[in-house]
């Protein structure tokens, strides 16, 4: 490996050079924004280094309006958008954008080139119409026992540590949390619970903690990667870094669980017993069925023209770590803030343990029905204050324009109504930002305040993007999450089953900020991703 470093460096240097004098000149027709602080950094670092998340990216919304420039790392040319017509128009995917390459390669080395999130056009329609059955509201509905099992689960857990106590005991819930819902995705979503399974969990854990790492060099190293021509990142696999080896090490163990896990499958559907409807049997019955008995041909691609309505075999096993990673993570973590925000607002919590109570004893609904039916529980705006995916990017694969609903003024002085940008260039979804807009959420934007959702303020009418209550938090347009409603329904479901028994209440003294990791995590005044809460039985 020695003798390559120089080579290795010396093809970074000269792609760097390349990208500086060969990429696009000029940015976004002169859209202003806020200055740089350096060519290396750009203002990535107040985009995505510093706590809490949005110090600076507020700031600049408030000033510069919902769209406006900056720089990343080594001169690359970014546009922020939160303005609805703009974003409508970059979320309808209709080829002018591609997810960045930045992100491209990592999904395509951590869950395989067949992965729903990697896939794009032809292909990505496809998956996701064979996906689509697993996640409708119907699969949902079924996984409500699975869910509150889970549930239960994390309350017992936590009833027997305070057995012990007298009064209330402090602990770490964000472990806990992460269990709950790894456990959930993967045993509702996926039937194959993988809590007891070491290899993998450990695998997941430690890319989590490596997907996490925010510093100057991960920042810099993200720009610099892209600048690698393909053989370097071939080497980089053959020799990988520590963080690199990493994400093989997760990619190889889940493609070894979705291996056994689908022979399981197949065998039992041999053997004439139809397993549940969940996620891998939604996509097996896809399958056609010489791909499942002839082995010789499990690799055969399939044909997106012939066959619309078909996966392979290894698009489904690319499928485990991805819906394990992006639905374990997210969810998780927009937990932890609600609990962070009763435990900050102890009538909150009164309020759903009152309405839950309330609609148990009237036995109205039952299921998915019982949990929507709970107005304070689903006005807690925990996914529009806490967006867990901050903002996405996209880079333009073209020469395009974005139309934008209120005229620019340029530096230069003109008034433009549609962005011309260049293939290259770099468009982030500011998810985050979109959530703070006062002409859309009211003058408190910038407060948590689950009124707005009951009593009547907030009416977005035909503004609507996103899936779910109005909000970007899952985006739009045909890359929607593909697991909005479980997500819902999971958090609905522990919520409702912690608030229910337990007291929460932040402990003196501990100050909580918000950091960018892969999602939001709570940063404690230690410095520790944790978040300790105070907790008795109700
Ligand atoms: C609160 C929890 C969640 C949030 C905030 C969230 C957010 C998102 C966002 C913003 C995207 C779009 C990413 C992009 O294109 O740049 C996405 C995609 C996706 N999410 Fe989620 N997600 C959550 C939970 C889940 C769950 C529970 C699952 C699965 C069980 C899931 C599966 C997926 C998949 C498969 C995609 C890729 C869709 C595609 O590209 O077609 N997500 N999610």
């Amino acid at each position: 490996m020695a003798e390559r470093v120089p080579l290795i460096l010396g093809s970074v240097f000269i792609a760097l050079l390349a990208y500086k004098f060969f990429r696009p000149k000029k940015a976004f027709g002169d859209v202003p924004g806020p200055v740089p602080r350096s060519w290396l950094f750009g203002n990535m670092l107040e985009l995505q280094l510093y706590s809490p998340y949005g110090k600076h990216e507020f700031e600049w919304q408030k000033q510069y309006g919902p769209i406006y420039s900056i720089k990343g790392c080594i001169g690359e040319d970014r546009l922020m958008v939160s303005d609805t017509t703009a974003l409508r128009a970059i979320l309808a995917d209709t080829g002018d954008f591609r997810k960045s390459p930045q992100h491209q390669l990592v999904n395509k080395e951590v869950f395989g080139d067949g992965s729903v999130l990697y896939v794009h056009g032809e292909q990505h329609r496809r998956i996701r119409a064979v996906m689509n059955p697993a996640f409708s509201t119907a699969a949902i509905r079924a996984r409500v026992h699975s869910l509150q099992a889970c549930a239960q689960h994390l309350s017992e857990k936590w009833e027997a540590r305070l057995e012990f106590q007298s009064t209330a005991g402090i602990f770490d819930i964000f472990q806990d949390i992460h269990e709950t819902t790894l456990s959930g995705v993967t045993d509702a979503v996926m039937g194959y619970d993988v809590t007891n399974d070491k290899e993998f969990t450990k695998a997941y854990k430690n890319l989590v903690i490596t997907g996490a790492k925010r510093s100057k060099i991960a920042i810099v190293a993200h720009a610099v990667l892209l600048a690698l021509p393909p053989w370097a990142i071939d080497v980089l696999k053959l020799f990988p870094p520590r963080d690199f080896k990493t994400l093989l090490k997760h990619c190889n163990a889940s493609q070894r669980r979705a291996d056994i896990f689908l022979k399981s499958q197949i065998e039992a559907r041999k053997l004439g017993i139809e397993p549940e409807n969940d996620l891998f049997n939604v996509m097996r019955k896809m399958m056609s069925r010489i791909l499942i008995l002839e082995p010789h041909l499990r690799h055969r691609q399939v044909d997106s023209h012939k066959a619309s309505a078909e996966v392979s075999l290894q698009e489904i096993k690319d499928q485990f770590g991805t819906i394990t990673v992006a639905g374990e993570d997210t969810t998780a973590n927009s937990i932890v803030w609600a609990l962070y925000q009763l435990a900050k607002n102890l009538d909150y919590q009164k309020k759903i343990r009152e309405e839950f109570v309330e609609a148990q004893e009237n036995k109205r609904k039952e299921g998915l029905e019982f949990y929507e039916s709970l107005p304070f529980l689903n006005a807690l705006e925990t996914l529009r204050f806490y967006s867990m995916v901050p903002y996405s990017e996209r880079i333009a694969i073209k020469d395009t324009v974005i139309p934008v609903s209120q005229p620019i003024t340029t530096r230069s002085g003109q008034q433009i109504t549609q962005i011309p940008v260049k293939k290259g260039q770099y468009v982030q979804i500011a998810i985050s930002s979109y959530h703070r807009l006062s002409s859309l959420w009211g003058p408190d934007a910038e407060e948590f305040n689950p009124m707005r959702w009951l009593d009547g303020r907030t009416k977005l009418g035909d503004k609507a993007l996103g899936p779910y209550a109005n909000l970007l938090t899952f985006l739009g347009g045909p890359r929607t999450c593909l697991g909005w409603r479980f997500a819902v329904l999971e958090m609905q479901i522990v919520l409702c089953e912690l608030v229910r028994k337990f007291n929460l209440a932040l402990p003196e003294n501990s100050t909580i900020e918000t950091a960018h990791a892969i999602s939001l995590v709570p940063i404690h005044n230690r410095g520790d991703v944790e978040l300790l809460l105070c907790i008795s039985c109700a």
